[in-house]
């Protein structure tokens, strides 16, 4: 164990390279990337992890205000800036553009993106409800650009350690290795997978289902089918995986995430309170339990229950959402609590899984680099009854903190999605098929990925006596509909009942 102060220095370091105050040198020809909306999340997602990303640039911003996207430019050494989105998408020498919009925006404007030939990171959640996720992942595949959903903490060592502890199987988002034998697909092989950052220094990944993940790529382990090979097989071979146990817990029984905002952290004028803008909690902080839950424990599972606390005065935004989840034929529980009215103190983000030989308790999975704890306890089993059979005699907790090697999440998703751009205008022109099935599988990754997130989270607000939630067109729409109903008429296609439970 390091002494306090050396331990002191090392967050120091961590906190510094989080916020870019140790720039690196550019790659030759860097990512060019346009950020959307001059805004503070751009600020911490985008602008200062490409100080430390070689691979990406930051080299415009756009805001709906000329002057604030001015001031913002000069403000972080952007080179050009741009009074609206359309001008940036226009801008020829922007390769990527980062959508850090209000949710009820974001499947609009990455489909301007895609449409003007740029490659997309979308803030979470992807759009604003699964029909949506769909149509701009459509265009994407047409466009054969990359459109990615920004969920930074997958990208951290922290994730495939998890994943290595509990035997995950390879999730969604992680494309299946390239199998050709060209020289291209040899020379990827080789290179590190879109994976290979995760793997934390330190972290043993072992064989077995979650290996493919936790080793960074590669190919799925148990030879699993991976995207496009049958989305009802790979989620079958996805819970008979875990089930099979490879992991430290042993075959997995349940797994809870919760994401819970305290009720002081967003006043309310904040998007996520707005009906137009796609807002409430499931939306905002649901999304990461439910694609963690999806990510860790397999992909498909469904929604049993949810219920939903609306914000005050509205039929429509939840703050708060739980809910349950069952995997078909499997005895794995999912259980999921998203909050913007939390009354603790601080933001909470917790994994709990259990198994049938162990428990595990993760902190704060989605900032990692302010400090986490993952904690494990496992039981031996009594050797009557056959091997790892019998009752439990001797209990050990582990406890580790995984910070990575100092960076954080944001730079571990800006230096893949640089890689992943790359590889797929690499391919473009290319005859060679290994360099095509790399790019094609990325996308088709993303795809999947972005789509199935969105699936879940409409059926939890359904089963929740909610609508899955409206794009922003859509709610004006709407609402331009129910201006010129005739009074007592229901116009409004978003609005349920939720089930109250505060
Ligand atoms: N990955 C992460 O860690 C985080 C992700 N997020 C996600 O980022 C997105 C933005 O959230 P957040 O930054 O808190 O939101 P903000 O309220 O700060 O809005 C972000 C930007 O959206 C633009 N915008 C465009 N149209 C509208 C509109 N009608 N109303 C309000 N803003 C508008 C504004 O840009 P302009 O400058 O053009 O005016 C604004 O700067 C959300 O989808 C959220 O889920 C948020 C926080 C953290
Ligand atoms: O992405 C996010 O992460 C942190 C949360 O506080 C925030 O609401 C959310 O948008």
């Amino acid at each position: 164990m390091a002494p306090p102060a050396a331990l002191d220095l090392m967050q120091l370091q961590r906190v510094a390279n989080f916020l870019g105050l140790v720039p690196v040198p550019k790659a030759p020809a860097p990512v060019r990337v346009g950020v959307m909306g001059a805004s503070q999340v751009a600020t911490y997602a985008m602008l200062w992890p490409a100080k430390r990303v070689p691979e990406a640039e930051v080299v415009a911003v756009a805001a709906r205000d000329g002057t604030r996207a001015r001031d913002y430019a000069r403000q972080h050494g952007i080179a050009r800036s741009y009074g609206s989105y359309e001008a940036l998408l226009a801008d020829p020498e922007v390769d990527a553009v980062y959508v850090g919009l209000p949710n009820g925006l974001h499947g609009q404007w990455a489909a301007a993106a895609l449409e003007a030939g740029k490659h997309v990171l979308c803030e979470k959640p992807f759009t604003a409800n699964e029909e949506e996720a769909r149509e701009v992942q459509a265009l994407a595949r047409r466009k054969g650009l990359l459109c990615r959903e920004a969920f930074h903490y997958r990208e951290h060592p922290l994730a495939a350690h998890l994943a290595s502890l509990l035997g995950s199987p390879a999730p969604a988002w992680l494309p299946a290795s390239c199998s050709s034998s060209s020289s291209s697909a040899a020379a990827s092989a080789k290179a590190p997978g879109p994976g290979a950052a995760w793997a934390a220094p330190g972290v043993k990944a072992p064989a077995g289902p979650g290996a493919a993940w936790a080793a960074g790529g590669g190919a799925r382990a148990g030879g699993a089918p991976g995207p496009g090979q049958g989305a009802e097989a790979a989620a079958a071979a996805d819970v008979a995986e875990v089930l099979a146990g490879g992991g430290a817990l042993g075959p997995l029984r349940s797994i809870h995430v919760e994401v819970l905002i305290p009720k002081w952290v967003f006043g309310s004028a904040n998007i996520r309170w707005q009906e137009s803008l796609a807002g409430g909690a499931g939306m905002d902080a649901g999304c990461y339990c439910l694609h963690a839950i999806r990510s860790l424990a397999g992909e498909r599972p469904e929604v049993v229950q949810a219920e939903a606390t609306l914000a005050p005065g509205s039929t429509v935004v939840d703050a708060a959402m739980r809910g349950r989840l069952r995997w078909r034929g499997s005895p794995l529980e999912g259980s999921f609590a998203a909050s913007l009215a939390h009354e603790g103190l601080l933001p909470a983000s917790t994994i709990d899984v259990r198994g049938e030989r162990g428990s595990l308790r993760c902190s704060n999975f989605i900032m990692p680099v302010f400090g986490n704890f993952v904690q494990v306890t496992t039981s031996a089993m009594q050797a009557a009854g056959g091997e790892g059979k019998g009752s439990p005699t001797a209990t050990t907790t582990t406890t580790a903190r995984v910070y990575g090697p100092g960076e954080g999440t944001y730079f571990h998703q800006l230096s893949r999605f640089a890689r992943d751009v790359r590889t797929v205008e690499e391919a473009r022109g290319s005859a060679d098929e290994g360099t095509l099935l790399a790019a094609s599988r990325l996308l088709e990754a993303d795809a999947l990925d972005c789509v199935a997130n969105m699936a879940l989270l409409d059926a939890a607000y359904r089963a929740a006596g909610l609508q899955p939630r409206l794009t922003s067109a859509q709610a004006l729409a709407a609402a331009k509909a129910a201006a010129k109903a005739p009074a007592g008429a229901a116009v409004d296609p978003a609005a349920g009942s939720g089930t109250l439970v505060a």
